[in-house]
């Protein structure tokens, strides 16, 4: 994937921190919304919410490097339908919004994760 903006699109997030702080917001989003919960009973937060942070922090031209399982592998065996998928969008758009990320900045960091879905939709 070509990264025509440099390290704009983590700047615009605010570094690091700023990917962390809204991280911090969204896993626990993710734990109570009734159309997520199911899907994350029993997963840790803490790590969840580091390998989400490195994951993004890549994705946005950061100085990152994700170390977690493959996206397919680290769903496949999960049932997840296209549904929750949006639903997972509208979660994360929820706490990019309460973070105060900028409207450009958050469709970059959408525009960077959404072609993902091919590899994590598999019901
Ligand atoms: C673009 C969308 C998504 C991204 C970027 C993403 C990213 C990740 C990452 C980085 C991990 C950690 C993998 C590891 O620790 O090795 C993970 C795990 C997980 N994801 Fe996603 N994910 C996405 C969509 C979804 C959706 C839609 C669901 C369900 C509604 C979901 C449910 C889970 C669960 C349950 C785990 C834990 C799996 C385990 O511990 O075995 N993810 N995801």
């Amino acid at each position: 994937q070509t990264r025509p903006a440099g390290d704009a699109l983590y700047q615009a997030w605010g570094g690091k921190a700023g990917i962390r702080a809204v991280m911090a917001d969204f896993v626990p989003r993710l734990y109570a919304d009734p159309r997520t919960a199911p899907f994350f009973k029993g997963v840790d937060r803490e790590q969840l919410t580091a390998q989400l942070t490195e994951q993004l922090c890549e994705q946005a031209g950061g100085p990152c490097r994700y170390g977690g399982k493959p996206m397919k592998r680290a769903h496949e065996d999960l049932g997840i339908s296209r549904r929750d998928f949006n639903a997972l969008v509208e979660i994360l758009q929820q706490a990019m919004e309460a973070k105060a990320i900028p409207f450009a900045a958050q469709n970059g960091m959408l525009a960077r994760l959404a072609p993902m879905h091919r590899d994590i939709v598999s019901d």
